[in-house]
């Protein structure tokens, strides 16, 4: 996509979700894009192949939960697939450690190759392959301040695995993609001894799907 054309679509996508992103950081996605779609070819990294939905649905959907990530300084995501929320999350905020996790050795293997993409700003991004299984120190796993995942659990699976990569203070953050009640979120959180930090309902910019965000803390 030309990057005007991919500009707008930042530009009114991000004003929509009400975060900010730094005006080198669309160029790159776009990049990441082309990157994206040129190895989806040959592996199976993702069913969302026309480029408004990739912007909308994979890089816009990730920048959604820039709010839940602010102020921390290590992300780990797991389950990442072909780097969703993490490489959206790390473009946009260039401080952040972030570790992406997945099972797959293709997936993980794009991974480390898009990283290691010279001005696409993600020197740094560590991508491991394994599968978590909440023991970080024998996964190579680091404990990070916010641990999220995009698609990858039910919740109550997500709130059993995830506490066991936080770090002090940190949070898990859980995107969901059917919205639960504020009363359920407690509960899944209370049977665990854990505390709902935070929760909130976003639509995405264009298709005007619903999503959910909630955080947690030990
Ligand atoms: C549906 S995909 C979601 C990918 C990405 N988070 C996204 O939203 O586009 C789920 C990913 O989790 C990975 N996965 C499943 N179980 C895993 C585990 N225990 N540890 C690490 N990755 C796992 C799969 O290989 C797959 O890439």
């Amino acid at each position: 996509m030309d990057n005007a054309r991919f500009g707008d679509l930042m530009e009114k996508g991000c004003g929509a979700l009400g975060v900010t992103v730094g005006e080198d950081v669309p160029a790159r996605l776009n990049r990441l894009m082309g990157e994206l779609l040129k190895w989806n070819a040959k592996v199976n990294l993702t069913a969302i192949t026309a480029e408004e939905e990739v912007v909308e649905k994979h890089f816009l959907d990730s920048l959604a939960v820039l709010p839940e990530v602010e102020g921390a300084g290590s992300v780990l995501d797991v389950g990442a697939g072909a780097g969703f929320p993490g490489l959206p999350l790390k473009m946009a905020r260039p401080s952040l450690s972030v570790t992406m996790v997945d099972a797959v050795g293709k997936k993980v293997g794009y991974l480390k190759a898009v990283v290691a993409v010279a001005g696409l700003g993600l020197t740094g991004t560590k991508a491991v392959h394994t599968r978590a299984e909440g023991k970080p120190e024998a996964e190579g796993l680091p404990r990070a301040d916010r641990v999220i995942a995009r698609a990858f659990m039910d919740l109550p699976d997500w709130l059993d695995l995830a506490p066991a990569y936080l770090a002090e203070g940190g949070h898990v953050v859980a995107m969901l993609g059917k919205a639960l009640s504020e009363e359920e979120l407690k509960a899944q959180a209370e049977k665990r001894g854990l505390k709902l930090v935070s929760a909130r309902s976003y639509r995405l910019p264009f298709s005007g799907a619903e999503r959910q965000v909630a955080a947690f803390a030990k």
